[in-house]
């Protein structure tokens, strides 16, 4: 069994891994994009979130995992301003950002994604990208969608929206209603909305949720793009090979605290984060090939959790 560790020695244990990797030539020096310190969400008597300290590396691709419920959404909502913490604070570009609300953080080059809603789906493809667009200006939702209340910009806007398309290989969808798109064209949809500020940072929620392996690939190298074009790309998702595949580092968070981080070849046989997944502790320790099965075993759960929820 693993000695159990303060979180403190986490986080200098974390912070040491990372500066080895820095030695090595070809991998950026630490350049954190964002820092996030002491955030705390509570609903009631429950605390959904309590992260100490994250950093998020310029140019890097981040994955934040963890099992059901440990608070990756909620986590998110705090930092993009769509919910409010208890306490805590963190920067974007060195700049303070506890209290921004959304449109703000939007503004200032950090932006997420979002599932496709039900009153999302009933608009256009064009007209969902519009609505990326108006998350920069912060007016009101409907504003976006009437010709005309846009007026110098709206061109510009239009000229973005069909290049992004393009470029996500949907610009033939444009005047189709967004609910008509698979699940793979629907988060490629998302993903382009997103872009429309032109953030600095991405925040992608669940990318490949509902996504069929067809598009898989194709999602992965729009992904990678948006690092190779300069942006950083953090990620919350539950595909493991997805994680595994593309990700420069791994943020583990359990019960709303981050448990682990670390480079995805150390972080998946990381004994913490196989007792996160399965909710238990081992007495005696497991071999690499046990932790990999058991890891695999958890994944695949997950996978048939997130196809049961995605069928519904
Ligand atoms: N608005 C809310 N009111 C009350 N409890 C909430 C609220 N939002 C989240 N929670 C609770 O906070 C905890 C963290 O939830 P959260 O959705 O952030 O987890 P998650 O890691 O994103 O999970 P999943 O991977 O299943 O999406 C859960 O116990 C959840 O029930």
């Amino acid at each position: 069994m693993h000695a159990e560790s303060t979180i403190t020695e986490r986080k200098a244990a974390a912070l040491a891994a990372f500066k080895d990797l820095a030695r090595d030539p070809g991998v950026p020096k630490p350049d954190p994009i964002l820092v996030v310190d002491n955030v705390v969400r509570r609903f009631g008597g429950l605390t959904a979130v309590e992260v100490d300290h994250v950093e998020v590396q310029r140019g890097s691709i981040t994955a934040l995992i963890g099992p059901n419920g440990a608070g990756k959404t909620t986590f998110f909502n705090q930092l993009t301003g769509f919910d409010t913490a208890d306490s805590g604070s963190w920067t974007f570009n060195g700049r303070a950002m506890n209290g921004v609300p959304a449109h703000r953080v939007a503004r200032s080059g950090m932006v997420r994604t979002f599932q496709l809603t039900k009153a999302l789906s009933r608009l256009t493809v064009l007209e969902n990208m519009r609505l990326g667009a108006q998350q920069q200006k912060g007016e009101t939702f409907w504003r976006a969608l009437i010709p005309g209340s846009w007026r110098g910009q709206e061109n510009e806007i239009t000229e973005r929206a069909e290049e992004l398309l393009a470029r996500f290989k949907l610009d033939t969808k444009r005047d189709d209603f967004a609910g008509s798109l698979s699940g793979g064209q629907r988060k490629l949809l998302e993903m382009a909305r997103a872009l429309m500020v032109q953030p600095e940072l991405v925040m992608l929620d669940e990318p490949m949720a509902g996504v069929n392996p067809a598009l898989t690939q194709s999602l992965l190298g729009h992904v990678k793009d948006l690092r190779d074009q300069g942006m950083t790309v953090l990620f919350v998702e539950h595909d493991m090979d997805m994680v595994r595949d593309i990700s420069d580092w791994v943020i583990v968070m359990a019960q709303g605290a981050v448990i682990a981080e670390g480079p995805p070849s150390t972080i998946m046989s990381d004994e913490r984060v196989i007792d996160a997944y399965l909710g238990a502790h081992h007495d005696a320790p497991l071999s690499e090939g046990e932790l990999e099965a058991q890891l695999h075993e958890a994944e695949a759960a997950l996978d048939a959790e997130i196809e049961g929820e995605t069928q519904k």
